[in-house]
């Protein structure tokens, strides 16, 4: 069954540390976002899952396949390398929205988040057999170089990709606990329960009525977030070829593969 492993990463009294002894310049700062990420997401994709910047201070991780040593190890590599650590937070559930709640209340039971005293905490308990599918769907705006990119400059491009992106990540997530992350250019990766070739429809539907972006969508379902976002990228190859807009890279269990 689809079973979605999610590790919430917290970079542990950051907002403090950015100005201490006083503010810290920017540039420095994003240097240090961005290489943490960077590493994380090398640590984590060696293991076969998923990493995203969300929001940095925060990021959060597909984790199915890691466990707790792997988490152990995430936080003492990261802690040698750099000069802040990171408290590590791990949900489970069929739906990805509960996993991601499950995961940031151990973490918020365990303090707050600019708690000097909460440093390198791990609280939650990964899948032990490994037998569980991650399901994974990879968005991409239909035409974007020529609509967008080799038209507006880089700023209004960027609007109409973010606009895409904004209403899809709320829809999935309110109506079906799916939870979506931009992952650069005009390509969104999100995490979904199991859903439909319908639902997708919709969902796509739904962003090009709200804001007139046109999606179209890979599905991929595997035991971790690589082989399932490798049968997504497959299938969004698929939807190229056809011209479609759904295409899975699987056949769930109601029968619903194309
Ligand atoms: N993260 C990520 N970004 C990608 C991927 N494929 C393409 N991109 C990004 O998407 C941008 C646009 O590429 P495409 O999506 O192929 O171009 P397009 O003009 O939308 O063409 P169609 O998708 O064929 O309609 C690229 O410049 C990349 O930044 C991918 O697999 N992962």
């Amino acid at each position: 069954m689809t079973n979605t492993q999610l590790t919430l990463v917290q970079i542990d009294n950051y907002g403090p540390w950015t100005v201490t002894p006083e503010p810290r310049r920017e540039m420095d700062l994003q240097t240090l976002q961005s290489r943490l990420f960077a590493d994380i997401a090398q640590f984590v994709g060696y293991r076969g899952g998923y990493a995203f910047f969300t929001r940095f201070d925060n990021m959060v991780a597909v984790t199915n396949g890691l466990d707790a040593a792997d988490h152990e190890l995430l936080q003492e590599s990261m802690g040698n390398r750099y000069p802040v650590t990171l408290s590590l937070g791990v949900g489970v559930d069929p739906n990805p929205a509960v996993a991601l709640e499950r995961a940031t209340e151990g973490l918020q039971g365990a303090g707050s988040a600019q708690d000097g005293d909460r440093r390198e905490v791990l609280v939650g308990e990964p899948i032990d057999d490994g037998s569980d599918d991650v399901s994974i769907a990879h968005f991409d705006v239909n035409d974007a170089t020529e609509k967008y990119t080799d038209r507006l400059n880089e700023f209004d491009s960027f609007i109409q990709i973010e606009q895409g992106y904004a209403t899809l990540m709320r829809y999935l997530r309110e109506e079906h606990g799916g939870l979506s992350f931009f992952v650069g250019g005009d390509n969104i990766i999100a995490v979904t329960p199991e859903m439909t070739s319908d639902d997708y429809r919709n969902a796509i539907d739904h962003v090009e009525e709200a804001v007139g972006v046109d999606l179209k969508v890979g599905v991929g379902r595997g035991a971790s977030a690589h082989e399932a976002g490798m049968a997504a990228k497959h299938a969004l190859e698929e939807c190229r070829h056809r011209g479609t807009a759904v295409e899975r890279g699987d056949v769930t269990a109601d029968g619903d593969g194309e």
